[in-house]
């Protein structure tokens, strides 16, 4: 990672006086020494190898993205080939994309919606059929859900799919311009497959969305084939190098067997068999959702070791006349911005390893035939990836202004993070409407729990009362940095928002509301009850982690200084909650705040470490800004120089309009 350069002696400093060693955290971040080695080795030979190098994707048109991200996401397909165990598990495969595909991965949903929905929900038959032609890249494909008009509501889905049995053939149809699908990443020119979600017709009945296999184009040509119509759907915020895409389908036909009719049948004769339970067609959603909690910890991560690390090199502003010029991360207005983001982002980190860990356990139940988690996942994925990336978008924006004018600067590497970042609070389920979802179950186990059932690890909280929630709290003591009374806080203030919202909803049932209009009724309530849940999920796996990490003492500290910072900064941010029921007093809140200030100078010994813990080499870093040697204002004015518009001394607009008009009066004269 260090480069042979000089490193500024500023940032040098700071690393000097760390007390901690980046290199255990590290361990810890990348799952032990083998798997850090692994990860390594990987940039290497991604790094080492000039089929890899672009020019700055900002230089480039958006057609000239689009071409130099296929072309990298192509090699890096048949170099993987040559990498052998570098590549033996699916973090590993995405890490190695993410690398190897830089400016835009044109085949992610081909190796994880598409390539998700055949193994979750295709019969063993199409199975055998389709899983080496994607996996051979014999066939491109692409996950096609969202239509014009509809996104979120799935059920409101309007194309169709109606099976002929004359033919045993499915007919498809966008019967409207809001049937058009819209968005899918990779549909407009570059997939030749599908996994198309329809209403599925049979025998004169619907029975509601079902998916299917869809080819798009010949795979001779590439030439999109009859009853097709395929286009990108134009530039976006970010993702330059993607063709999101369009899709109109006209009497298009399908053999039966295309229908993923694992789960849910359509027999020759046309009678349907429906699946032992509807949600198990969302698996996939599912899985993508929980990946993007992990997308959130290293979002996070990368923008605060941009910020941090300029921060030190950065010094503005002399104190009193006379005096240096402090760097910018002595200001305790600067720390008190950045920290606790780095805080959240290892408490994202952390959190991430339980997501993966609980999706693995409780995808497996399903695979066997247990559906009684599935719930208790969707709640919990669906909560976590909307509590963090939602975080993790605002944390990009406080990183990018934190570094002033040149966080403005495309070459800070903030606009392109934040502007692929952001849809992550969009895609995969809106995260208002995520939430809602994870407060459905909440609300439905509370019930449970007051029933005397045994309630899911995550929600068994939820079968206590209120009084045993701060008798808890109580006999944790009332230091308010010990992290076990911090946990218990936590686990009142999330009881207590969803008893609210659930009151609410009782409320509005003895007005005579259906259950749907009471939920909505109370959605605004329901929404922060599931974002109190979702935070005193991050708050308790950080405290779990804390006791389990066999570190060094120095490690753990900081670590102790991190979790606390995390928790206590959260509860400054929503001190409403945890004072109208009491769970705090005005003046423990006030204390509350003077600690969050008080464990600033704490962490800033180790900002630097901190960030370098993450590990992120300058090539994926790309910033100008973030360099490991801090080298920013040499590296400033070398980028400028290499904007197309420096190509010349003078630009060909001075003859076509700047002359014109300031040379307009020398006739005159
Ligand atoms: C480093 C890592 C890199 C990673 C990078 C990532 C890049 C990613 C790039 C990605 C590119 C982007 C790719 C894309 O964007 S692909 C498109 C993604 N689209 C969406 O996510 C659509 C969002 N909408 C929905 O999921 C549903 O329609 C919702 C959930 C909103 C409502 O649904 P619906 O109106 O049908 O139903 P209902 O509310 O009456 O509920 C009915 C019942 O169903 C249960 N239910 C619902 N859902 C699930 C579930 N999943 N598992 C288990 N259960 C589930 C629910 O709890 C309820 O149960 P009950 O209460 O009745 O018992
Ligand atoms: C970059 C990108 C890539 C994508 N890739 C794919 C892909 O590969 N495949 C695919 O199929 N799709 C893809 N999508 C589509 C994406 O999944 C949808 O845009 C997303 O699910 C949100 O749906 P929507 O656009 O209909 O939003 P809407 O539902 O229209 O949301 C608009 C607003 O309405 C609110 N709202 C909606 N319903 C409710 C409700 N019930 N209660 C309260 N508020 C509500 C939302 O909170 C939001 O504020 C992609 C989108 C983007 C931006």
């Amino acid at each position: 990672m260090m480069t042979a350069k000089r490193i500024n002696p500023d940032l040098q400093r700071e690393r000097d006086a760390a007390t901690i060693d980046p290199e255990e955290l590290t361990r810890i971040i990348f799952d032990g020494a083998k798997e850090l080695d692994k990860k390594r080795k990987l940039e290497d030979a991604v790094f080492n190898d000039p089929d890899y190098k672009s020019i700055p994707l900002n230089f480039m048109s958006r057609e000239e993205q689009y071409e130099e991200g296929i072309r990298r996401s192509a090699i890096a397909v048949t170099k993987k080939e040559a990498l052998g165990d570098l590549i033996e598990n699916h973090n590993d495969l995405i890490s190695y994309n993410t690398l190897a595909c830089g400016i835009g991965n044109a085949f992610f949903l081909h190796e994880s919606m598409f390539a998700d929905s055949i193994k979750r929900m295709a019969t063993d038959e199409l199975k055998q059929k389709m899983m080496p032609l994607q996996q051979k890249f014999e066939i491109i494909g692409t996950y096609a859900q969202t239509e014009m008009g509809h996104g979120t509501f799935l059920r409101g889905l309007e194309t169709t799919a109606h099976y002929d049995p004359n033919t045993q053939e499915f007919v498809l149809n966008s019967p409207t311009v809001t049937s058009t699908k819209w968005w899918p990443g990779a549909l407009g020119k570059t997939s030749t497959h599908a996994v198309v979600l329809a209403q599925l017709y049979t025998q004169g009945k619907c029975h509601g969305i079902h998916p299917f296999v869809v080819q798009l184009r010949s795979l001779e040509d590439h030439k999109s084939l009859p009853g097709i119509t395929l286009g990108d759907i134009g530039p976006k915020f970010g993702y330059g190098a993607n063709d999101n895409g369009f899709l109109r389908l006209n009497n298009h036909r399908i053999p039966r067997e295309n229908m993923l009719m694992k789960y849910s049948q359509v027999a020759p004769d046309g009678t349907y068999t429906k699946p032992p339970k509807a949600e198990l067609t969302y698996g996939t959603m599912t899985f993508i959702r929980s990946m993007i909690v992990r997308a959130s910890a290293f979002g996070l991560a990368r923008g605060t070791t941009i910020a941090i690390r300029y921060s030190a090199v950065r010094r503005q502003s002399e104190m009193r006349p006379g005096e240096p010029e402090p760097q910018v991360l002595s200001y305790p207005t600067q720390q008190y911005k950045l920290f606790p983001l780095l805080a959240t982002a290892y408490a994202f980190f952390f959190v991430q390893k339980k997501m993966v860990e609980t999706y693995s356990v409780v995808n497996q139940q399903i695979n066997d035939g247990d559906y009684t988690r599935i719930q208790e996942l969707h709640g919990l994925s669906s909560g976590l990836k909307a509590f963090t990336s939602w975080a993790t978008n605002v944390g990009l924006e406080i990183c990018r202004m934190s570094c002033g004018g040149h966080g403005y600067s495309m070459s800070s590497g903030f606009p392109k993070l934040y502007v692929d970042f952001t849809p992550n609070c969009t895609y995969e389920g809106e995260n208002t409407v995520l939430l809602l979802q994870t407060a459905r179950f909440l609300v439905k186990s509370l019930k449970e729990g007051k029933r005397g059932a045994k309630l899911p690890g995550t929600v068994a909280y939820l079968s206590s009362n209120v009084t045993e929630l701060r008798a808890r709290a109580t006999s944790a003591g009332r230091d308010l940095k010990d992290p076990r009374l911090l946990v218990a806080l936590y686990k009142e203030r999330a009881m207590r928002q969803i008893m609210f919202a659930s009151d609410k909803v009782e409320a509005a049932r003895s007005e005579g509301l259906d259950l749907v209009g009471a939920l909505n009724r109370a959605s605004v309530h329901l929404v922060r009850a599931a974002n109190a849940h979702s935070h005193l999920l991050v708050v308790e796996n950080f405290h779990e982690k804390l006791q389990e990490l066999k570190v060094s003492q120095k490690l753990k500290k900081t670590l102790l200084q991190l979790f606390q910072l995390y928790a206590l900064d959260g509860i400054t941010n929503c001190s409403g909650e945890f004072l109208e029921d009491g769970i705090l007093s005005g003046t423990e809140v006030k204390a509350i705040r003077q600690y969050v200030v008080e464990l600033l100078p704490l962490i800033r010994v180790n900002a630097v470490a901190l960030v370098d813990a993450f590990d992120f080499r300058d090539e994926v870093l790309d910033s100008v800004l973030g360099r490991y040697d801090g080298n920013v204002y040499e590296e400033l004015l070398k980028w400028a120089l290499s904007s197309p518009l420096n190509k010349t001394d003078v630009h060909p607009s001075y003859d076509k309009y700047l002359k014109p008009l300031l040379h307009r009066n020398r006739s005159k004269l």
